[in-house]
């Protein structure tokens, strides 16, 4: 990793490094603590600056800068943090810093990337169950929501991780489950097969790059981890957003959804990461893909390498790129950077050409305000409807130029239903706001709090502009 540094900077900027100073989650911020740590960075950096400037002679190693575009290789994806194993090389991906004093989380993308190649491992193989029988895995919540033995068990899986990886101490994740129904006395089977299922994944670890148990969890281990992800976030620190499984109807459906993890820090999106597992590598698979899924998983095991399916995308806050990774398939060990490619927002600029996509469910956003907008506008492809969001991944790599969501009034948008697509779109080249043209805030806990009537994601800023225009000229009008 680029590691240039000065110890001023990194006395600033250091102990949000280590830990989460607001929200109700696990704090660290005792004055002894940030010394220790402040010490310890310091020792860290005198052997960093070293090292990079042994590294840097290096093809593969440069400096993370969105003013360094022009370097090819100068992807986080093909630098060294990652060329082997987070157990092999922990020491140099700890709280690195770029040329530009700042952090450049490698350590963390690194950890996150796996985390969620493992969650959506997981999900593939609840999902095909789902697929082939109904077995009483999936739940509504008090809200009518669903809920399934993959929400809860990505939830541990990806928390129980992070603690490993940073130490519990220093982590704090919102996410969407709670512990409370799971814990119910009528929920014993289904809390079985959470820990059975976490386990069977947990397995699978070392073939991801992370280390697993070394004895299977307890089931007071898995709900312990499970509601370890109890923090409010808010403005200060720096905690993991975490949506297990994003569009929980489209999962069990067996179609689209999405695994999203992000890291917020001070209130805002530093790092992003999205999987997708029926979210093909290439588009041309996507046409035809839900019901292809349907016919192949009767066909062939969930880990057939028979069709090119799921991706995981990426990026970094500032770091001016974007990244698509396969799924890990069959039995594979993760090898970094795992054929990563980059990914760019689409080119397109003339609105008669431009795709958008919105949420498939009509009481999720209106597709009638939509429709009126997008002829307005002079859009003239039907509408993209996916669940989860695939639809930020769409936008990322060029697929759809346009995402646009209006809730009911009074729905609060969350904040995990965002952060990581954000990050990823606008280091892919996009521009991501709300309906006023406003950055999305997620500094005020969960919520997206003081939205401005809708979502709006567009490859380009002309595109968005207009789009912008459009809903001032037609929103009076509207039910909304
Ligand atoms: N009435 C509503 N209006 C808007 N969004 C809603 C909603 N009810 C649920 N959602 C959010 O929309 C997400 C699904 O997105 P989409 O509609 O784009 O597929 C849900 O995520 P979960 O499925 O993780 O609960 C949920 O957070
Ligand atoms: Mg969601």
């Amino acid at each position: 990793m680029p590691l240039y540094t000065s110890s001023s900077t990194v006395g600033t900027k250091f102990p949000s490094l280590l830990g989460h100073r607001g929200g109700r989650g696990i704090q660290c911020n005792s004055s002894r603590f940030q010394s220790l740590s402040l010490l310890f960075c310091s020792q860290l950096c005198s052997r960093t600056r070293t090292r990079t400037r042994q590294q840097n002679t290096q093809p593969h190693i440069v400096s993370f800068s969105k003013f360094n575009k022009n370097s090819s290789s100068t992807s986080f994806a093909s630098s060294s943090s990652s060329s082997s194993s987070i157990m092999e090389d922990q020491e140099e991906n700890m709280g690195g810093f770029n040329g530009f004093m700042e952090p450049n989380y490698s350590r963390e993308l690194d950890v996150a990337v796996r985390a969620v190649q493992m969650a959506c491992f997981l999900c593939q193989k609840v999902q095909q169950g789902l697929i082939s029988k109904s077995n009483g895995q999936v739940q509504s919540k008090e809200d009518n929501s669903l809920v399934t033995v993959a929400d809860w068990s990505v939830q541990a899986t990806v928390s129980w991780l992070l603690s490993e990886s940073f130490g519990s101490k220093n982590v704090s994740i919102v996410a969407e489950e709670d512990v409370q129904s799971l814990s119910k006395v009528e929920a014993a089977d289904l809390l079985e097969s959470v820990v059975k299922t976490v386990n069977d994944c947990l397995a699978e670890a070392p073939r991801f790059g992370l280390q697993g148990p070394q004895m299977a969890l307890g089931t007071s281990e898995v709900l312990a981890a499970i509601s370890r992800c109890n923090s409010n976030g808010g403005p200060t620190g720096r905690f993991w957003a975490l949506d297990p499984v994003d569009g929980t109807l489209g999962f069990v459906r067996g179609d689209q959804y999405a695994v999203a993890l992000a890291l917020i820090e001070d209130g805002e999106p530093v790092l992003g990461v999205l999987g997708c597992p029926n979210y093909p590598m290439r588009k041309e698979w996507l046409s035809y893909q839900h019901r292809y899924h349907r016919i192949i998983s009767k066909l062939t095991p969930p880990t057939s390498e028979s069709w090119d399916k799921g991706c995981v995308m990426y990026a970094r806050r500032g770091g001016g790129e974007a990244w698509m990774q396969p799924l890990l398939q069959g039995h594979k060990k993760l090898v970094w950077p795992n054929s990563a490619r980059p990914i760019q927002v689409s080119a397109i600029e003339n609105p008669a050409l431009a795709t958008f996509c919105e949420p498939v469910e009509k009481s999720n956003s209106s597709h009638s305000f939509t429709a009126g907008l997008a002829h307005s506008v002079g859009l003239r492809k039907q509408p993209l409807r996916v669940y989860s969001m695939v639809k930020y991944a769409a936008i990322a790599r060029g697929d759809a130029e346009i995402f646009m969501k209006f809730a009911r009034a009074g729905y609060k948008e969350k904040i995990w239903d965002h952060a990581a697509g954000v990050v990823i779109i606008q280091e892919a080249g996009g521009v991501v706001t709300d309906a006023g043209g406003r950055p999305l805030d997620f500094s005020k806990g969960i919520y997206l709090e003081g939205l401005d009537r809708g979502i709006i994601a567009c490859a380009g800023a002309k595109l968005h502009e207009k789009i912008i225009r459009a809903v001032d000229a037609s929103w009076n009008s509207s039910s909304l």
